[in-house]
């Protein structure tokens, strides 16, 4: 099953050292801004289920909000990010959150990660706040330090379980969809040709 995250969140925030740090366990405390949006393959378990998931990293910079929607339309879940030390980056989850249900719909996935909790003491955005607005709009919320390697395991498995039984559910759904009232299945041949009991009687082929 291949499913498809996306990170968004505001500059600055972490987004890219959480990629490098979830997918090759690598940090750089001078992470350049992204520019181009790219993504990273990783395989995740869930349950009996092996997902692959292309997880995207995007740009946060505010010149390149339009192009969100390239990313996320077609994503199965959202990571959203913001800065435990920056409040106005809780602000634009809040903004992401709204674009992305209105856009793509009530049933997209999302958790809420607050990154850098290696630098509590500089907190800015209070706890209470944070876990109300997560209940309030249906979404999980986890604390990360991409520097030190906190809590992504966890956001990450989170998200994939949350999809793939989405997923599943859907599957299921459409798999009902073939059943005719009746329980078993029966195949119906239409016959478009005109010459139908030409066909069905004799037992030729063509
Ligand atoms: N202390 C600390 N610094 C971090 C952490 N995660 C990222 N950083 C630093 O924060 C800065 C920005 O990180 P990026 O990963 O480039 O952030 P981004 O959200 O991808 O930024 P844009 O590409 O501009 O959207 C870099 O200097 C990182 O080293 C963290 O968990 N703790």
């Amino acid at each position: 099953m291949r499913l498809k995250v996306v990170l968004l969140g505001e500059g600055r925030v972490g987004k890219t050292s959480i990629l490098f740090r979830y997918i090759r366990n690598e940090f750089q405390e001078k992470q350049q801004s992204t520019l181009q949006a790219s993504y990273m393959d990783k395989k995740i378990k869930v349950g009996t289920t092996t997902a692959q998931l292309s997880v995207w990293d995007t740009a946060g910079q505010e010149r390149f909000h339009a192009l969100g929607p390239i990313y996320y339309r077609d994503a199965d879940g959202a990571l959203l990010v913001y800065d435990i030390t920056d409040s106005e980056s809780f602000t634009k989850v809040r903004k992401w959150v709204k674009e992305l249900r209105k856009i793509v719909g009530g049933d997209i996935n999302i958790v809420i990660a607050g990154n850098k909790i290696d630098l509590e003491r500089n907190r800015q955005v209070e706890e209470k706040e944070v876990l109300e607005y997560a209940k309030s709009v249906g979404a999980t919320h986890f604390y990360t330090s991409a520097k030190q390697n906190l809590g992504l395991e966890e956001c990450f498995t989170d998200l994939a379980t949350k999809m793939v039984q989405q997923n599943l559910t859907k599957l299921q759904g459409l798999a009902g969809g073939f059943q005719p009232k009746g329980g078993k299945s029966k195949l119906v041949v239409v016959d478009d040709t005109g010459e139908g009991k030409k066909s069905s009687g004799g037992g030729g082929c063509c």
